[in-house]
């Protein structure tokens, strides 16, 4: 245990897996993770405090996201096609591409394809609306916590960004919302399945309204949109760097999709996407202490354990189908929120949240996008992988982008190009 100190505070940090799991196991009265997320995000200037006071996007998550997978694949798959298409269009000569900008937008269509449907999640100005709102918060979260309390009011009316953001999210919403509304109520058409729908099904009182609806969208995309395209664009880089996993990929990829056409059932029977996509989040999670609670742990020395991972700084795309291999009774029923939301999967999956594997957190407020996450980025790289041949720029082959660090935060390399051209045949 360790105490470190970022701009604004010390913190309490643990690395020792049985102090960890003590932590997994604490109730909410005692380390909630909400008293940090008000502190860190600024909420009631930035998100609302209703978001803190009131999560029930999380349940909704955990539950109706996950249980639509197998429902939902194949439009996230059809969304990630058309985006790289026009994104970095498959043609016989090498197309440079600034990675993470470019999987920022793949990665909104993508998710915003399963949050509020065709064709507003195409839509240029929602889309940008979505990358750029999270940089707004963060912004102004971080400028307010720099200025004494008193004056946030001010500092925020005068500099914030975000509620801009809200009046642009409204003017994409608001018609849907009311279509939405009169189609199932004067027409008794059901709801389509995505997040907007739940939302609206499940929200009662003032939460109905279309700004707070709003809000808990754009809320929805400010948890989802950074984090999976951060995650995608390391994944991007290992596969630039590592070449030689490209043809096994390929293979198993061709093989399930023969089987199972583009579906979930595919995605389950690759498991080499997703121990690759697991490598790499286990060298690079989202910061290097994870679990906003009163007490943080160490994410990367907890992934770096000589103890639970061999040879543990090098980068071994098949590392977690070996440790399945040799751990076939390490099985775990996920419970999240209460609701079993995906029987008996392995401790060693991508979608995985336990001592050994904190990339998405832990406990009852470990990540509830986590399996739709692991979903959306196995389509991503199961189609990079049978479209495009991938390097890294001429003079840079072999050498991983290097990291940026924004205090404990880890961030690819987010100026470095990757190259792309269509798949020589094979
Ligand atoms: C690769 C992509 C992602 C990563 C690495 C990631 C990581 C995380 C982490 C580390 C946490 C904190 C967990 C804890 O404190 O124990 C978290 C929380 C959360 N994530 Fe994700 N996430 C990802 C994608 C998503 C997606 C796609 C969604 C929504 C569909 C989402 C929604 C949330 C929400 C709502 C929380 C707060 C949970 C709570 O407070 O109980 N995340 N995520």
């Amino acid at each position: 245990m360790f105490k470190v100190a970022d701009i604004f505070r010390w913190f309490v940090v643990v690395h020792d897996p049985k102090l960890i799991e003590e932590i997994r196991k604490l109730p909410d009265n005692i380390a909630s993770p909400k008293e940090a997320i008000s502190e860190g995000i600024q909420t009631k200037y930035t998100l609302g405090d209703h978001i803190v006071a009131n999560p029930y996007h999380i349940p909704v998550i955990a539950a109706k996201l996950t249980r639509a997978l197998p429902e939902l694949v194949p439009e996230v798959y059809e969304e990630v096609v058309d985006s790289f298409n026009e994104l970095i269009s498959p043609t016989e000569d090498w197309i440079s591409v600034r990675a993470l900008d470019t999987m920022k937008k793949v990665v909104a269509r993508a998710s915003n394809r399963v949050f509020v449907g065709y064709p507003l999640c195409r839509d240029p100005d929602y889309v940008d609306l979505n990358v750029q709102y999270t940089v707004d918060v963060i912004k102004t979260s971080t400028i307010l916590r720099m200025v004494p309390r008193v004056l946030r009011p001010l500092v925020h009316s005068m500099l914030s960004n975000v509620p801009n953001g809200i009046r642009r999210g409204l003017k994409h919403l608001s018609p849907l919302i009311a279509a939405r509304r009169k189609a199932h109520e004067e027409c008794g058409q059901e709801y389509p399945p995505d997040m907007l729908s739940w939302l609206m099904q499940v929200a009662v009182n003032e939460e109905q309204s279309d700004w707070y609806l709003t809000s808990r969208v754009l809320m929805v995309n400010f948890a989802a949109i950074h984090s999976s395209s951060m995650a995608f664009t390391h994944v991007l880089y290992d596969l630039a760097t590592y070449p030689e996993y490209t043809q096994r990929l390929r293979d198993e990829v061709e093989q399930a999709v023969k089987l199972h056409g583009w579906s979930k059932a595919a995605l389950d029977e690759m498991p080499r996407v997703d121990s690759f996509i697991k490598e790499s989040q286990r060298l690079n999670p989202l910061a290097v202490f994870l679990l906003n609670r009163t007490i943080g742990v160490a994410t990367t020395a907890t992934h770096l354990n000589p103890e639970t991972y061999e040879d543990p700084l090098r980068f071994d795309g098949f590392r977690f189908i070996k440790l399945k291999a040799q751990n076939p009774n390490h099985l775990t029923n996920h419970l999240t929120n209460g609701s079993l939301s995906q029987a008996y999967s392995s401790k060693f999956d991508a979608s995985a949240a336990n001592v050994d594997s904190l990339g998405f957190g832990l406990g009852r407020h470990a990540c509830p996008g986590r399996f739709f996450a692991a979903n959306e980025l196995k389509i991503m790289l199961a189609h990079v992988v049978t479209t495009y041949d991938v390097k890294l720029a001429e003079g840079d082959e072999g050498k991983r982008p290097d990291n940026v660090w924004l205090s404990t935060a880890c961030v690819p390399n987010p100026t470095a190009q990757v190259l792309f051209r269509k798949r020589a045949v094979t």
